[in-house]
């Protein structure tokens, strides 16, 4: 698919306090394109928020909210700073143009709109988006094994780590490495190596299957899964799951001191996190002292951070 087609069918949202101005760019946008509309400025950053369009048709001059503040707004939230703003307005003044740029706006449209050029410059911006969700959504996957990234990790641990701390909820991490992945590439070579990073990274996502669950690679030969609202019980109950997961895979592993087959060792940490003093660091290293715990007590298990609130500590053996 080329990406004029992909900026086919993209969600717009059309924000102007006339309604027959809404009919107009309506009438020019629908046959390739979902159209939105809000009437004024608040309820336009509220289906913003909950639509997500891929792109804003917002009017400059509105009464209450103006579209200098509707953008500023959008800008300000994680969720909607990425959607593009094309500003359409009587405004035709270059002081107009560069305000409106300078505020953000991907493009400036003058009223009264023509609808072929409210077209053509609707599909540049969407195709620009669609471009620029591609090359993110690239930066935050691991190219090996298509889970996150280590740095789509961290930004979902931070996030995570706030939402969660704000909420008083729970969350849980754990950390899985793969026990004797260096005896497996040494006996195996490097490209079975990678074959079974995948297989092992298709495993944890089946043990982690929860929405909001994350499963990164977080190094080498070693995985982070992030369990948002999940307590020390959830994660450890995910553990065996991965544990299970692993052992019905049944990939052999034929030098391994552990068993004959591949396994996994792993450190979890769960905790509701105090996001005014501390930060996600905190439960990266009680997971990953738990891991380290894990390979000292033989591999092939999880080892719980001794300070997890919700329970004793608890090791399961597989
Ligand atoms: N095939 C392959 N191997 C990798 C990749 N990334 C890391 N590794 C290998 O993973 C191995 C990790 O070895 P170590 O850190 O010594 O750990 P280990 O052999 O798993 O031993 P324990 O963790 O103590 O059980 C190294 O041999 C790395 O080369 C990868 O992308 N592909």
């Amino acid at each position: 698919m080329s990406w004029s087609e992909l900026a086919l069918n993209g969600r717009i949202l059309v924000v102007d306090d006339a309604m027959e101005n809404i009919q107009i760019l309506h009438a020019a946008l629908q046959d390739a394109h979902e159209v939105l509309f809000a009437l004024d400025g608040s309820r336009a950053l509220d289906l913003a928020q909950a639509q997500r369009p891929d792109l804003i048709l917002l009017d400059a001059v509105m009464p209450g909210m103006d579209g200098y503040a509707v953008l500023q707004a959008l800008r300000a939230a994680p969720e909607t700073s990425g959607i593009p703003v094309i500003f359409v307005t009587a405004l035709t003044s270059p002081e107009d143009e560069t305000r409106a740029l300078d505020a953000g706006a991907a493009d400036f449209i003058s009223k009264p709109v023509n609808a072929a050029v409210v077209r053509a410059r609707v599909r540049t911006q969407l195709t620009v988006k669609r471009q620029a969700d591609a090359l993110r959504a690239m930066s935050l996957t691991d190219s090996l094994t298509g889970v996150a990234n280590r740095r789509a990790f961290s930004e979902r641990i931070d996030n995570e780590w706030r939402r969660c701390g704000r909420a008083a909820l729970p969350m849980a991490l754990i950390l899985a490495d793969i026990d004797h992945f260096k005896l497996y590439n040494d006996h195996y070579g490097h490209q079975a190596g990678d074959a079974c990073l995948e297989q092992v990274a298709r495993a944890f996502c089946r043990a982690a299957n929860r929405a909001q669950d994350l499963v990164a690679r977080y190094g080498g030969e070693e995985f982070a899964i992030l369990l948002p609202e999940t307590d020390a019980c959830g994660a450890r109950c995910v553990a065996q799951r991965v544990l299970d997961e692993l052992a019905a895979l049944g990939i052999a592993h034929a030098v391994s001191p552990t068993s004959a087959l591949l396994t996994s060792s792993m450190g979890i940490a769960a905790l509701v996190p105090d996001h005014r003093t501390q930060t996600s660091a905190t439960l990266i290293r009680a997971a990953d002292g738990a891991l380290y715990q894990a390979k000292a007590d033989g591999r092939n298990r999880y080892c719980m951070a001794p300070d997890a609130p919700a329970g004793q500590p608890g090791n399961g053996a597989a």
